[in-house]
């Protein structure tokens, strides 16, 4: 069986973070491991707190898995801080760890903070250059490109200039372009784009919707599939999750990761 890892923070209400990314994984039929960088405390309505295992603890579950099982994807979500960053990058290029899907996480949906503003460039300077592929969406592209965003061709050229930074794919997320009737996504390959376009839901339960994107894309790389088969496959199941999103507590409700196989099942 394929293997796919997670680093990223925990989601206590269960919707974003690691539970997504080991719920995504399940669905799509690859083993998961978890790499806890931060345990938040968290539910439908927002992040009510936030406490870091700092880089010793993140360091020890890396080498943990490293040194017994290894994995053949593997993606990064809430880092919290510089110091984790850094011990992150440091050891992915010391177990040549290669097909990195990184979802620079830096805000929630509440606007609550999960990176550190001082983390930017760390970000940018010390995990971008190992990743195979980031996952922005609208309001972290422009962080990292450092510019506004408001059409296409500013999601281009912000593209343009975190491809810069070393990823070998780019792929900003267009989900919070709330007035399309579509959700598009654009893919920079280095030199083309592509896009990822599906009907747009109207819908408050999107809590956990880049959580459960880029561990879908990373489960498909852990299979073997390519980039390109690999985000289609991605956005269909991220596209079924939002459609039955589930009404669970009183905010933003979290996506149903069992809609894509519940489908295909029905397909049969
Ligand atoms: N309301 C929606 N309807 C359909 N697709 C959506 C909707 N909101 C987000 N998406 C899709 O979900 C994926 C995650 O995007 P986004 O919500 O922008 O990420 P994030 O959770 O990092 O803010 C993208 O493929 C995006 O196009
Ligand atoms: C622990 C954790 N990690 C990430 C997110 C971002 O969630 P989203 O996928 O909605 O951007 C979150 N709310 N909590």
């Amino acid at each position: 069986m394929k293997k796919a890892l997670t680093i990223a923070g925990s989601d206590s209400g269960g919707g974003a973070g690691i539970q997504a990314d080991l719920k995504t994984f399940q669905e799509l039929e690859v083993y998961g491991m978890s790499v806890i960088t931060a345990v938040t405390a968290q539910n439908t309505r927002g992040v009510q707190g936030v406490f870091p295992l700092g880089p010793e603890a993140v360091s020890r579950q890396l080498a943990s898995i490293a040194e017994d099982m290894g994995t053949d994807a593997l993606k990064t979500g809430m880092l919290f801080d510089s110091g984790i960053i850094e011990v992150v990058a440091e050891k992915i290029k010391a177990y040549h760890w290669e097909k990195l899907v990184v979802d620079p996480v830096i805000i929630a949906k509440g606007g609550e903070t999960l990176l550190q503003k001082e983390a930017v460039k760390a970000l940018k300077s010390q995990l971008l250059p190992l990743a195979f592929i980031v996952t922005p969406n609208l309001p972290e592209a422009e962080k990292l490109a450092g510019m506004p965003i408001r059409n296409t061709d500013d999601m281009k050229e912000a593209a343009r200039i975190i491809a810069d930074c070393g990823p070998r794919y780019c792929l900003i997320k267009g989900g919070h372009h709330e007035s399309s009737p579509v959700s598009s996504d654009l893919l920079f390959d280095g030199a083309n784009f592509y896009e990822y376009t599906a009907k747009r839901y109207v819908t408050k339960n999107t809590h956990g919707t880049g959580c459960t994107f880029s561990s879908a894309i990373t489960a498909e790389l852990a299979k073997g599939a390519d980039i390109f088969a690999a985000v289609s496959t991605a956005k269909a199941f991220i596209t079924a999750a939002i459609e039955d999103g589930i009404q669970i507590g009183h905010g933003h409700g979290p996506t149903n990761h069992w809609a894509y196989q519940k489908r295909r099942m029905n397909n049969r």
